[in-house]
């Protein structure tokens, strides 16, 4: 972080948790003096249509007319991830003021992104946290199955987007083994012919989901109650539910599984 000089041109980002300060549908342009942010801390994060990315340190008072960063999925890939990173680094600034190990305040270092302690007997550094998180599309033939967890059901318990299934990697395991672990744990199927699928920075707040595609081996549907509400075989030819938005990567799952449904009944 450096405190930013009055004159400083480029791409603002300006956030608060996960949203997003994007007036008329852009981040602010141009000098810092002319937003209100000289001496303010800011990270040189990328490019921006070109020009320079800042990613300016939170402030908790600070009110704007925000934008929530999920209703940016619908931007190019590159330019959503970007935002991701801005706002992970700024949940990490934030959640590591104060030292781990011995207490002692910390500050991000000069010459990467990391913070360090400032106490010379010490001298740790805690780089961001990035907190991988499976997701995985499960295929039975020509079915794929896809769930209703309790966050995104209706207070009237009925509605709410069905769709992949998907849980944080515990210390100590591979990938691979989350996957069979929480799709286990969330509807009691096992699973086989688990393959990578791709991956996406996901800044609620700080994961990474990492996608597989998997196929159905064993069992019958048991639903973990505390998180899934219901969980259902869908025929890729039936009428679908209603689906997660554009851009997220349980979609491209649903999709690509979809599609090897439809080859599955030729
Ligand atoms: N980008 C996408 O398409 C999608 C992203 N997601 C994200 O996947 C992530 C994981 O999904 P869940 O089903 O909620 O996870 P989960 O099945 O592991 O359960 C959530 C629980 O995990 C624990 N937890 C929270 N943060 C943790 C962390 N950093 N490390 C380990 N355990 C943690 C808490 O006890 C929490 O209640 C969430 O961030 C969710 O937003 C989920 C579906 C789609
Ligand atoms: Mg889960
Ligand atoms: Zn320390």
């Amino acid at each position: 972080m450096h405190s930013v000089s009055p004159d400083t041109c480029g791409y603002w980002l300006i956030s608060q948790g996960s949203n997003i300060y994007f007036p008329d549908g852009n981040l602010p342009f141009g000098r810092a003096q002319e937003f209100g942010l000289t001496e303010r801390q800011a990270l040189h994060i990328g490019k921006w249509d070109n020009e320079p990315l800042f990613v300016v340190q939170e402030e908790s008072a600070e009110v704007r007319e925000w934008t929530p960063l999920r209703a940016l999925l619908c931007l190019p890939a590159t330019k959503f991830y970007l935002l991701n990173r801005g706002v992970e680094l700024n949940h990490f600034v934030k959640t590591h003021q104060f030292c781990g190990k011995c207490g002692h305040s910390m500050k991000m270092a000069k010459e990467e992104w990391a913070m360090q302690c400032q106490n010379a007997q010490c001298g740790y550094r805690a780089y961001p946290v990035i907190c991988p998180s499976i997701i995985v599309a499960v295929r039975r033939g020509t079915e794929i199955l896809l769930a209703n967890h309790l966050r995104h059901a209706t207070p009237d318990g009925r509605g709410g987007i069905y769709t992949t299934l998907a849980g944080f990697v515990e210390v100590g395991e591979t990938f691979e083994q989350t996957v069979e672990r929480e799709v286990f744990e969330e509807t009691g199927i096992k699973v086989k012919n688990i393959r990578y699928f791709g991956s996406q920075p996901w800044a609620f707040p700080n994961s990474q989901m990492v996608g597989f595609l998997a196929d159905y081996d064993s069992g019958e549907i048991v639903l973990q109650e505390t998180e899934i509400h219901d969980a259902k075989w869908f025929r890729y030819d039936d009428e679908m539910p209603e689906l997660p938005p554009e851009g997220t990567i349980a979609l491209k799952l649903i999709k690509a599984t979809l599609e090897l449904c439809r080859l599955a009944d030729k």
